[in-house]
């Protein structure tokens, strides 16, 4: 119920057209309900005493009655439905902007795709149901209480019949959603489960294909497809049983009443019209008991929905600018003290321990380690993706957590792993960096992320447009785009995350040879190719979440046995690619040069990769 009036409250501006649809509903009803007592009047004055005048005085009266009734109900569609719908697109409004204020960890709580659900499907679910059940929610006590009063005020003996009847039908009614209840609770849920699979094919259609995975997605729809219809049928197996409930109920009282009010008749204790009245209310009190009933379960079902809606919009943001927040971050320079990291609080395993790390402003620094090693999850903690478990990050000299955090974010730049484009056109994109920017400063970033090297390609060139999720284009060209993108921001501190994976060796080269023009940037660039990081001021060697050692490419080479497995791996064995690292770098790297060629001597394992479990092997 508190989740109820939760909902309820998203109303908004829609609340006065709920106001307004539920008063118009009681006048509706309540001018409906006055016919059957005009029209006993007919039948017993107007008739018995063969009164034209009265008869068509009280035609006119019935007529007006249900002119107003018409009316009243026409206008109450009109509020209703502005109602139920404004509310439902707030409720989406506000998960949306909720789910902007989410932290990564709080994002980690929840599958997107049933994110996608809670803001489409179960808003969906709940505006069905307030529109199907919002007139008869207020029609159906309305007519339930007038037709009482009036059935007595008819006729009180009669309305006894009503007494015994009507707490049966009730206790039975009760009976019946009280098991239909849960069982809508889990119907929701296995909808949830289709929505799943559904979403998550489509999304992944392209690797289903190249997979030939078709069959097997085919049997997992299959699978929950048949859940549903079986969970449905369960459900309204049980459901449909107040129809026959009510209708015994409904007829049993009718059939009591023409032969109580038969006997009463024939015993001049009561008028024809009367019981001709009477009758109309016994079935309206009856049609209201059903209309209550459907409602209850339709309320009901929508009960998990708004469970599940609520827990987007109470999901507590665990990160947020702190009072009186720093507004300005004074430079790139960046320390790590003493950082320990763990995902979830309850985690055995912490995913950074005790990192200690000093980075000049200015500076470039690589970041090489096995899979799982910890990289994107130390480099998330600095524009504070994520918050520290122990220790602090500070940038500029100060602890993360004391910025604002868009001032902090518009000043460090990250080029996430998994790149994302927009729909839109790729001046669009570009200008999620900076919304300001002049087309030249636009071109100047696609000059200094190499997409001038494609742009010219692209038919419309940079208004061209993207698609969803940039499909139009490479994965190397959507990295340079995201590269771009993100330069624009002109931050003080710029971290790739393994950014070029997808960019061919001499590119790759070429855009980092533009980077090292950027002064007063801090650069961090992630990387698996040693080609890609050697020229850094320093390279941090991580494995298993803490700092295996650091330093730059000929100090390590000359000390560090991982970081001599990675580089024998890529230049003897595996990585095709590293002759055409060092013939790149080799033209723009300083000292690393005199260390390549003496370790390349060296005798190292060809082939030599690099794991979390034992670093290199
Ligand atoms: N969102 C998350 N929730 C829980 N655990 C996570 C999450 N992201 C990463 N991890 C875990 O934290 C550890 C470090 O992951 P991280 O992504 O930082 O490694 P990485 O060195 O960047 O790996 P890769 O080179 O494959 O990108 C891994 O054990 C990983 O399973």
């Amino acid at each position: 119920m508190h989740e109820f009036r939760r909902i309820v409250s998203y109303l908004g501006p829609y609340r006065r057209d709920a106001i307004m649809g539920i008063l118009l509903v009681v006048v509706e009803s309540a001018f409906e309900m006055v016919i059957p007592i005009l029209m006993a009047d007919i039948i017993d004055v107007g008739v018995a005493g063969r009164d034209l005048d009265f008869i068509f005085r009280q035609g006119v009266y019935m007529a007006i009655c249900a002119l107003l009734s018409l009316i009243t109900g026409l206008a109450y569609a009109r509020f209703a439905a502005r109602a139920t719908y404004g509310l439902g697109a707030r409720l989406r409004a506000a998960e949306y902007e909720r789910v902007q204020d989410y932290s990564f960890a709080n994002l980690d709580h929840f599958e997107t795709s049933s994110l996608v659900t809670r803001m489409t499907t179960d808003v969906t679910v709940i505006q069905n149901a307030l529109n199907a059940g919002f007139r008869p929610m207020v029609r159906g006590p309305v007519m339930l209480i007038i037709g009482f009063i009036l059935a007595f005020y008819l006729n009180a003996e009669l309305a006894l019949v009503f007494v015994v009847v009507a707490p049966v039908m009730a206790i039975s009614m009760a009976l019946i959603v009280r098991r239909v209840g849960p069982l809508y609770g889990v119907l929701q849920a296995t909808v949830d489960k289709l929505n799943d699979v559904v979403q998550e094919m489509l999304t992944a259609v392209r690797a289903v294909k190249a997979y030939v995975r078709g069959d097997y997605e085919c049997e997992q729809f299959r699978r929950v497809n048949q859940g549903l219809a079986a969970t449905s049928e369960h459900t309204f197996r049980f459901a449909v049983l107040n129809m026959p409930v009510l209708y015994t109920s409904m007829y049993t009282a009718t059939t009591l009443i023409m032969w109580f009010g038969g006997q009463m008749i024939l015993g001049g204790a009561l008028e024809v019209g009367e019981l001709t009245g009477f009758l109309s209310y016994v079935l309206q009190i009856l049609n209201s008991l059903i209309m209550i009933s459907n409602v209850f379960l339709l309320l009901t079902r929508s009960l998990a929905s708004i469970h599940r809606i609520c827990e987007v919009l109470d999901e507590p943001i665990d990160l947020a600018s702190p009072e009186h927040a720093l507004e300005e971050v004074p430079d790139g320079s960046i320390e790590f003290r003493d950082v320990s990291f763990k995902y979830r609080a309850d985690a055995r395993e912490c995913a950074l321990e005790h990192v200690n790390l000093s980075i000049a402003a200015g500076s470039t620094v690589g970041i090489l380690g096995g899979t799982g090693s910890g990289k994107t999850t130390l480099v998330q903690l600095i524009p504070r993706l994520y918050d520290v478990t122990e220790g602090a990050v500070l940038v500029g000299g100060h602890d993360v957590r004391a910025y604002d955090l868009a001032a902090l974010r518009d000043a460090v730049a990250i080029v996430l792993q998994k790149n994302v484009l927009f729909s839109g056109t790729v001046r669009e994109n570009l200008m999620w960096g900076d919304g300001k920017a002049a087309e030249e400063e636009l071109l100047e970033a696609c000059r200094q992320a190499r997409v001038d090297e494609f742009l010219d390609r692209l038919p419309g060139g940079i208004d061209y447009d993207l698609g969803q999720g940039g499909v139009n284009v490479s994965g190397g060209q959507k990295q340079r785009l995201c590269i771009a993108r993100a330069l624009l921001k002109r931050p003080k501190v710029i971290i790739f995350d393994d950014s070029t994976s997808a960019v061919d060796t001499a590119t790759d080269a070429s855009i980092r040879q533009n980077l090292s023009r950027l002064t007063g940037v801090t650069k961090i660039i992630i990387a698996q190719r040693v080609g890609s990081v050697q020229d850094a001021d320093q390279i941090v060697v991580l494995d298993d979440g803490r700092v295996h050692a650091v330093g730059t490419h000929g100090e390590l080479l000359a000390t560090d046995s991982i970081y001599q497995e990675i580089y024998a791996s890529q230049t003897r064995g595996g990585d095709t690619s590293a002759p055409g690292d060092y013939l790149v770098s080799d033209t723009f790297l300083s000292s690393a040069a005199p260390d390549d060629k003496k370790v390349s001597d060296t005798k190292l394992s060809p082939g030599a990769s690099f794991d979390r479990e034992g670093g290199a092997r």
